[in-house]
């Protein structure tokens, strides 16, 4: 029996988010979501999806001849073959990045690969779900991602930024509006007005294709 996985979609486009926005990149959606965020955007994975063989999912993404690769979801560290999956990507040979919540344990994932481990606000009903555990694990190549849905979510992610100097700890601190919760404007300023050591980051897919899905 060979490794298989419950994949979503595969799909060739630009990355919308983190530090390599606006580079093409080949997504792999993993299905299945223990959480469940209030401003989830892509609830159409937490079911269905196809069973798949890692070797099948590889070739895909060798279809495009892509440098860059993104593992998403859903939460994709709810299947344990993520793990090899994401090994397999990195042996041959993309920059690999991994989209994940947070909730789980990170420290299985191959050092190659940049996790972007998201900070759950509590705007988001999903914040008792944080396993701060895995703040320690963070490194430069890593990414820490606050989604903000108001105000309070803004200084909430603020004090965590200071509680545990994440500037020091991941190469990048992201900033994200919530879409449809608040403006990328007021965000910006409030960055801009405390001085803070973070990068405010949209999501360019949403500006260029809406929010359809495979995009
Ligand atoms: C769909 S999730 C999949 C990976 C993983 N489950 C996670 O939450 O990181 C990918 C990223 O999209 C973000 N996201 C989802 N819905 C969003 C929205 N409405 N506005 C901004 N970011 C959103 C999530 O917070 C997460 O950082
Ligand atoms: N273009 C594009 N960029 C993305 N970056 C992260 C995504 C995600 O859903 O995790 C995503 C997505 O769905 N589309
Ligand atoms: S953890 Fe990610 S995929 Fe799951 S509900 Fe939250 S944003 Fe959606
Ligand atoms: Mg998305």
């Amino acid at each position: 029996m060979q490794d298989t996985l419950r994949i979503t979609e595969v799909f060739y486009s630009l990355q919308g988010e983190t530090r390599t926005a606006g580079l093409p990149t080949v997504f792999v959606r993993l299905t299945g979501c223990p959480l469940r965020c209030q401003y989830c955007d892509s609830a159409y994975a937490f079911s269905g999806g196809t069973v798949r063989t890692l070797d099948d999912i590889l070739e895909q993404v060798a279809s495009y001849r892509p440098r860059y690769v993104c593992v998403t979801g859903g939460e994709p560290l709810a299947q344990p073959n993520a793990i090899p999956l994401l090994k397999q990507l990195c042996d041959a040979g993309y920059e690999v990045s991994l989209e994940t919540s947070g909730a789980l344990d990170i420290s299985a994932v191959d050092p190659r690969v940049s996790r972007v481990v998201d900070l759950k606000t509590p705007g988001s009903k999903e914040a008792h779900r944080n396993r701060y555990e895995n703040i320690e694990l963070l490194t430069p190549n890593d990414q820490v991602k606050f989604v903000i849905c108001s105000r309070e979510d803004y200084d909430w992610a603020v004090s965590k930024l200071i509680q545990y100097g994440l500037e020091q700890r991941a190469g990048e601190v992201l900033l994200s509006p919530s879409h449809h919760d608040l403006s990328a404007r007021d965000l910006a300023n409030w960055v801009v007005a405390d001085n803070l050591p973070v990068r405010l980051q949209l999501q360019l897919h949403k500006y260029l294709w809406n929010d359809e899905p495979g995009r």
